[in-house]
């Protein structure tokens, strides 16, 4: 076999691992057997450097720090989510939205975990990641691309033959509670500022100038909206998100359609009963009206989404480090 066709196949083999390791959650080798063949690859690459390719898994840790980050406008506006503390105010949100769709039936709701992370925009282009930015204002953002593809959750090109021209990702990047801890202890050993909480870590590691940097931290991404995009993917929330799943991106485990106000309240006391043995801190639960068609019936008022409310938990007690 050519070095062509082993550094092909060996790309492929990576990426395979990846989705299986961070999508399914389902790894197919242990960790060394990835980092031997990650090795082979990078060998194989430095004796061939005609070969060299941006999209290979081994370029994901790029060139130089940068001196200051770009800023980007986003193509759709990234909006905040409206919050209910109470379940009166979550009734009083399913009942003005039921009453402005005159619907007799209870609302089919897509719910899931609200993230304790940072908002991140991601945009594919012919199925290549060209762009991350983040939420900045919600119009404009600062570019963390180089950041970002360090991030090995993220994949840096899509899976699967149906890829749209143009397609962009909405999720959020967090630090996982063991990885946080793990930061915040190494910290302390060597007597730097460790952070308060899994998200200033995040948001800390992003605005590492040196991708280098960024590259050490134990960052990960979860999807969770479909932004622009070249063409339609599905009639539902949930069904865009398992067409972003095949496109080899992570989803929360946790995703659920659910039916009304009850289905709601069932899924907020689930979710809370479980809180502290999830892997990521999360500060709520987000509902979304399932079908895209209703979504677009409700639109958007000022600065956020008619059609999608964020439940929030009562804050936790600060850690104390
Ligand atoms: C701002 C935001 C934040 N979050 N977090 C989740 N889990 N879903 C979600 N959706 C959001 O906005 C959508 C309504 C696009």
């Amino acid at each position: 076999m050519s070095a062509a066709d082993q550094v092909q196949q060996l790309r492929q083999q990576l990426e395979e691992l990846n989705y299986h390791y961070y999508v399914l959650d389902e790894p197919k080798l242990p960790d060394s057997e990835y980092d031997r063949l990650f090795r082979e690859l990078q060998a194989l690459e430095l004796s061939n450097p005609k070969l060299r390719d941006p999209q290979s898994p081994t370029q994901r840790v790029g060139g130089a720090a940068l001196s200051a980050f770009s800023q980007v406008e986003h193509d759709q506006a990234m909006l905040s989510l409206d919050n209910a503390f109470s379940e009166d105010e979550l009734r009083a949100f399913d009942k003005r939205i039921s009453e402005r769709l005159a619907l007799n039936e209870p609302l089919e709701y897509c719910a899931e975990p609200k993230l304790d992370g940072l908002a991140i925009s991601l945009v594919y282009e012919n199925g290549m990641l060209t762009r991350a930015a983040t939420r900045g204002d919600g119009r404009v953002g600062e570019d963390v691309t180089a950041n970002v593809r360090t991030i090995r959750s993220i994949p840096l090109s899509l899976r699967g033959d149906f890829i749209p021209q143009k397609i962009e990702v909405r999720g959020e990047i967090i630090m996982p509670k063991a990885g946080f801890e793990r930061l915040n202890q190494e910290a302390l050993a060597k007597g730097e500022k460790t952070f308060a909480n899994p998200r200033n870590a995040a948001a800390g590691s992003l605005r590492q100038l040196d991708p280098k940097l960024a590259a050490k931290r134990p960052l990960g991404f979860y999807a969770y909206a479909l932004g622009a995009v070249s063409e339609t993917l599905a009639g539902s929330h949930f069904d865009n998100l398992q067409r972003l799943k095949d496109f080899g991106f992570p989803v929360s485990a946790e995703l659920k359609r659910v039916d009304g106000l009850k289905g709601c309240l069932d899924y907020y006391q689930s979710i809370g009963a479980r809180r502290t043995d999830l892997p990521y801190e999360i500060d709520g639960v987000v509902y979304k009206v399932d079908s895209i068609a209703l979504q677009q019936q409700l639109g958007f008022v000022a600065r956020a989404p008619r059609w999608a409310i964020a439940h929030k938990f009562p804050a936790q007690e600060e850690l104390t480090i």
